[in-house]
């Protein structure tokens, strides 16, 4: 991780760092609590996290893990019980929210219905000339005073309608827009103020799925051209990985990982973020360590380690779209517990019979069942959370390689390098592979 992008508290772990000097730009939260009601588990703990200065920031997690409640307390609309805020390096703890240089984009837009496209996107700078006018007493002397003019408020706005290319329609009303040009009519009215930090709550979840793909190359264009910082909260897999250029994962109201989209794709901190990050969904097994620490255990799977793992069992990870499909086992082999052929073979071997076939256009997943479930037994079919069992995972193919059937023996492997090792306990990462190293934990090559 980069000095650029954040740090926090770990989900389990230590106590939260020494006093750090803030960072000059962005936004930083700093040991920021925010417990609602004041009892209970706070809705937001974050001990350090920094969104660095004009960057893309998405926040993904689950419902309630305290999203929303970040937004608000950077635009001032919530104060944290405990903790300092600081934005491009002024501590706005208990700076009024007008006054934070923050504009936020709600989910619904809220636009004024009775108001056409321009009058929305003036509202707030009008009212922002008002109240400074009203404020600085120069009202009654009609003076311009503080505060943008009427030809700056009408030049703002039609710089903004040609941005996100709304000239044509200044004059309609929002029930005369369909959804995409609202949202694009809410973020006009966010912009026009030139915020320099840019908050989007969900402002996507409305659209369409054309409209949506189209909505977010327009966000990553408009942060592009406005050199801003833009946070943005979402629940969409593709939004969260493809849009930022940082990505935070948050996990009952704490940060459970922050970095760069490909560095918690690639190495999730945890057994969470694994597990949450990335569709299809990483597949995790919960496995056997054995010949002494060497070797990963568990029907339809093995692995062969490079190093001794001191743990007698662990979560192990592969995503669906690492696997490489190999000629199929036998059926028996892929019923009984694995195949001996897997174990002279690369970092991880799958065995199992295919299910379920997903077509989603370019790729196709498939779902396969392995041990008790790919012999066909009856009962629960998948792995408890301290059962030891890959009774189910997941692989992508792409659509012209050949879609296997349904009941197909099949078998994958693994490059030890896409293996992930959490400790079963904890959750916590317990595994050193690098990307750019030849073979950390798992070896690579048999042996
Ligand atoms: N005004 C409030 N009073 C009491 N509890 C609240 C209030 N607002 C939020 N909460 C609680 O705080 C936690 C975090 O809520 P928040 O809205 O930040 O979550 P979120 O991650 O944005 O959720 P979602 O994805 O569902 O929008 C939740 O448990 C929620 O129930």
């Amino acid at each position: 991780m980069t000095d650029t992008t954040v740090t926090s508290r770990p989900i389990l772990g230590e106590a939260p760092p020494p006093e750090l000097p803030a960072p000059s730009g962005g936004v930083h939260f700093r040991g920021i609590m925010r417990r609602y009601g004041g009892t209970g588990r706070p809705a937001l703990d974050v001990a350090d996290l920094h969104l660095p200065h004009r960057s893309f920031t998405v926040i993904v997690g689950p419902s309630g893990c305290g999203k929303s409640t970040a937004l608000r307390v950077i635009t001032g609309l919530e104060t944290p019980d405990e903790g300092r805020l600081t934005i491009n390096g002024v501590d706005v703890t208990a700076t009024p929210p007008g006054a934070r240089g923050v504009s936020m984009v709600f989910q619904d837009f809220a636009l004024y219905p009775h108001l056409t496209v321009e009058q929305n996107i003036a509202f707030s700078l009008r009212l922002e000339a008002k109240h400074n006018r009203g404020r600085l007493g120069l009202l009654r002397r009609g003076a311009g005073g503080a505060g943008p003019s009427r030809g700056e408020i009408s030049r703002r706005v039609t710089e903004a309608c040609v941005l996100l290319g709304l000239a044509d329609l200044r004059h309609r009303r929002p029930g005369q827009l369909s959804g995409g040009e609202r949202q694009r009519v809410g973020l006009a009215r966010a912009i026009v103020r030139r915020p320099s930090v840019l908050l989007l709550d969900e402002p996507l979840s409305a659209l369409d799925a054309q409209l949506r793909q189209q909505a977010r190359a327009e966000l990553v264009r408009l942060h592009r051209e406005l050199g801003n910082t833009v946070v943005l909260v979402t629940h969409d897999q593709l939004e969260a990985l493809s849009m930022g250029t940082h990505l935070v994962v948050m996990n009952g109201g704490r940060v459970a990982q922050a970095g760069t989209p490909e560095q918690v794709y690639r190495r999730p901190a945890d057994v969470f973020v694994a597990a949450f990050v990335g569709s299809p969904a990483m597949n995790l097994h919960l496995v056997e360590v054995t010949n002494g620490g060497g070797a990963l255990a568990a029907p339809g799977l093995s692995a062969r380690l490079a190093g001794p793992l001191t743990l007698p069992r662990a979560w192990l990870g592969w995503r669906p779209g690492d696997g490489v499909i190999e000629a199929g086992p036998d059926r028996a082999a892929a019923a009984g517990g694995l195949a001996g052929a897997g174990l002279a073979g690369a970092g991880l071997v799958m065995e199992g019979l295919v299910d379920v076939v997903e077509f989603t256009g370019d790729v196709v997943v498939v779902h396969c069942v392995s041990g008790a479930a790919a012999a066909g037994e009856t009962g629960e079919w998948d792995a408890g959370p301290d059962e030891v069992g890959p009774a189910r995972w997941a692989v992508t193919v792409p659509a012209q390689a050949g879609v296997p059937d349904v009941g197909t023996p099949l078998r994958v492997r693994v490059p030890a390098r896409r293996l992930h090792l959490f400790d079963p306990v904890s959750g916590q990462r317990v595994d050193e592979i690098d990307d750019d190293a030849d073979d950390l934990a798992v070896a690579d090559e048999p042996t």
